[in-house]
């Protein structure tokens, strides 16, 4: 297999660790093979050439067959050894070319007896080119094993005459390898670290029936270690070393964690870093150990790896690339899995925020036009989960119509980097119809090469209650509290916006009048404060009922009113004046059964476009009051230049 070569299916790859850990295993996998597929043609043509040489010399020339590297050896046909060359005299670890009534069988393990029989039963039953792999009978050494071949049967079928091959190493390698696919599948389908760790663990102890290995983890503190994965030492020794301080002459782990050095102890229990432990070792028939550190990426120690022996042992340089790896792999298993937490913090710590605050979720990937919009969006809606396909569409018809230009604006203006936030204010239309003020904060998280927006995440809020407090508020500073009407500035300012209108277009007018109720301080006197407050009201009724839609009424202060008449001219508004003038002084105020009678002077004026200030027109409306009051009160009076 190779790899693609389609840039797509590249960066998909590049995308997933999982994926990419997944297709370099494979990659190295098939690497591997390829190495053990020559090893095995090679192994395979010595044996061949072995053989060959054997059956052309054996019978006559026997002592020849000791130059020969491969093990020559003969069996009868009642399972006696009657000949050993010197390479299978070490190989099966005799002492004597002629063994006499040495039985082939005792050289093996019991669980390769029964396998050898059935390949003795097929030599001498005359089958061609047999061939068996064999476990050696169990020295306290490490394990080993051979492949027999048929050289030749007598011709009597009485001897057959071997070939054997120590293939250990070969099987050693080929269990340390499959101990390696297993554990970059693990990774590869992101396993629990405990069982990537045992599967590291169990892969050493593989290669050799004899040996027993551990991964201590360093805590994050980083002075003590703690087992990771030791599912064949015995539990007491665990525990014994579990929690260990590292530092030297804290075992072999304790002191490998701390120098970041390898530490070979050939024999425990004369070994200086043991005192302390040697003799739960010696209980737990650890005689040797050898232990790795296990480095980070960052070259923090994570840990170490280490092997035991029951018996005083030396590594062999493949022993050493043997525990090499295993911490190499260990390395990367413990790595992704704090990466993993790690980023499952981050990831529950954001979703923390984001739910504690109540705020919606979007992530949306600008090139595909893919938006996620999170659980709480739909809810703060009313819509049902993943209720749209076309998320931006949807979204965008239910903006309302006079917000959507700003929001669009806003959001261009971000997507091409002009600014860095899109924050915008905006109704949103629920599923129910209603309309709800939402906030929206958007942060592009990635860019192309040209500056342009690759995607972008971001909150959405419900801000209808905000703004609802917003709207009180605004009217609370513009209104008059006890008559609802607008308050001074409101009218100044309205007054203002209807001068401005006056002046961008010509043929308009409007008029402006001051009110002023007559002689109500004496209402005050007489009947109390509250009964004054209740006329201000009665009166605000009356004139609330003269006024169109478009006109505005203010309460200036205290017992002062003013009035705009968009449109009106002098003639139409004396006329209002008059109406009004009548209306409050035909609609006394009841008090406790009797009526408090009241009337109103009026003072008007146009409001001239050419009006030096907005209130000029206010101010000759109030001249023109004053001479209401003068004259007698009860009455309307034009302000002069009106007249
Ligand atoms: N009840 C009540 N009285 C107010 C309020 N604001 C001002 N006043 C009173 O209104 C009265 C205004 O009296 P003046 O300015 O003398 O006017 P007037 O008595 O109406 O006399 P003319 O305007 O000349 O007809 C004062 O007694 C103020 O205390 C208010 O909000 N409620």
């Amino acid at each position: 297999m190779e790899r693609s070569s389609d840039p797509q299916a590249g960066d998909a790859a590049a995308d997933t660790p999982a994926a990419a850990t997944a297709i370099s295993a494979h990659v190295e996998e098939i690497e591997r093979l390829r190495g053990r597929l020559r090893a095995t043609e090679r192994e395979h043509a010595e044996v061949q050439a072995a053989l060959a040489e054997l059956q052309l010399r054996l019978e006559s020339e026997a002592p020849q067959c000791n130059q020969f590297p491969a093990g020559c050896c003969t069996v009868d046909a009642d399972g006696h050894l009657s000949f050993v060359n010197r390479a299978a005299m070490q190989l099966l670890g005799l002492t004597s070319a002629k063994p006499g009534q040495r039985k082939f069988a005792s050289l093996f393990g019991k669980e390769a007896q029964t396998d050898l029989a059935d390949f003795l039963a097929r030599v001498f039953a005359g089958e061609a080119g047999c061939s068996c792999e064999l476990a050696l009978a169990p020295n306290r050494r490490r394990e080993r094993r051979v492949l027999l071949l048929l050289g030749q049967a007598g011709g009597d079928i009485r001897q057959c005459h071997l070939a054997l091959l120590d293939i250990s190493r070969r099987k050693r390698t080929e269990q340390r390898e499959q101990a390696r696919s297993k554990v970059l599948e693990l990774l590869a389908s992101d396993a629990a670290l405990r069982e990537i760790l045992e599967a590291i663990v169990l892969g050493v102890e593989s290669s050799d029936g004899n040996a027993r290995a551990s991964i201590m983890l360093l805590d994050r503190r980083g002075d003590r270690l703690f087992t990771g994965a030791a599912p064949n030492l015995p539990d007491f020794f665990c525990e014994s070393i579990n929690g260990m301080d590292i530092g030297i002459g804290q075992g072999c782990c304790g002191t490998a964690a701390f120098t970041g050095k390898r530490v070979v102890a050939e024999n425990i229990a004369l070994h200086p870093y043991w005192r302390n432990w040697s003799e739960v070792a010696e209980r737990a028939g650890l005689a040797a150990c050898w232990s790795q550190p296990i480095p980070g990426a960052s070259r923090k120690i994570l840990g170490a790896f280490a092997v035991y022996y029951p018996y005083p042992h030396q590594p062999t340089s493949d022993d050493l690339w043997s525990i090499e790896e295993a911490a190499r792999l260990s390395s990367i298993a413990i790595e992704r899995h704090r990466d993993a937490e790690a980023l499952r913090a981050s990831e529950e710590r954001w979703k923390f925020a984001i739910d504690g605050s109540g705020d919606a979720l979007f992530d949306w990937d600008i090139g595909s036009g893919s938006i996620f919009l999170s659980p709480r969006w739909y809810d703060m809606f009313g819509y049902p989960q993943n209720a749209f396909g076309d998320v931006l569409g949807e979204w965008r018809r239910r903006i309302h119509a006079e917000d959507i230009e700003a929001v669009m604006e806003c959001l261009e203006r971000c997507l091409d980097g002009n600014i860095d936030n899109y924050v915008a204010e905006y109704r949103l239309r629920c599923r129910d119809g209603n309309w709800k003020w939402t906030l929206a904060r958007g942060l592009v998280v990635s860019r192309h090469n040209d500056g342009s927006a690759a995607r972008m995440i971001g909150t959405q809020s419900d801000i209808s209650e905000r703004k609802r407090m917003e709207d009180e508020l605004r009217e609370l500073a513009t209104t008059d509290v006890l008559t609802g009407l607008a308050n001074r500035r409101r009218f100044i300012e309205r007054i203002s916006e209807e001068h401005a209108r006056l002046q961008r277009d010509d043929g308009l007018k409007a008029a402006v009048l001051m009110l002023d109720l007559d002689h109500f301080k004496k209402v005050n006197d007489r009947f109390g404060h509250a009964v004054g407050d209740a006329m201000l009201v009665h009166f605000t009724g009356i004139l609330r009922g003269q006024l169109r839609r478009f006109d505005t009424a203010g309460r200036l202060g205290g017992e002062e009113f003013a009035v705009l008449l968009p449109g009106a001219s002098i003639a139409a508004a004396r006329s209002f004046a008059s109406r009004l003038r009548r209306a409050v002084e035909s609609a006394p105020l009841g008090y406790k059964g009797q009526n408090v009678g009241m009337t109103v002077s009026i003072g008007l004026s146009s409001i001239d476009p050419g009006d030096p200030g907005s209130d000029t027109s206010l101010l000759r409306a109030d001249a023109a009051l004053y001479e209401a009051k003068s004259a007698g009160r009860n009455r309307v009076v034009v302000a002069r230049n009106d007249a």
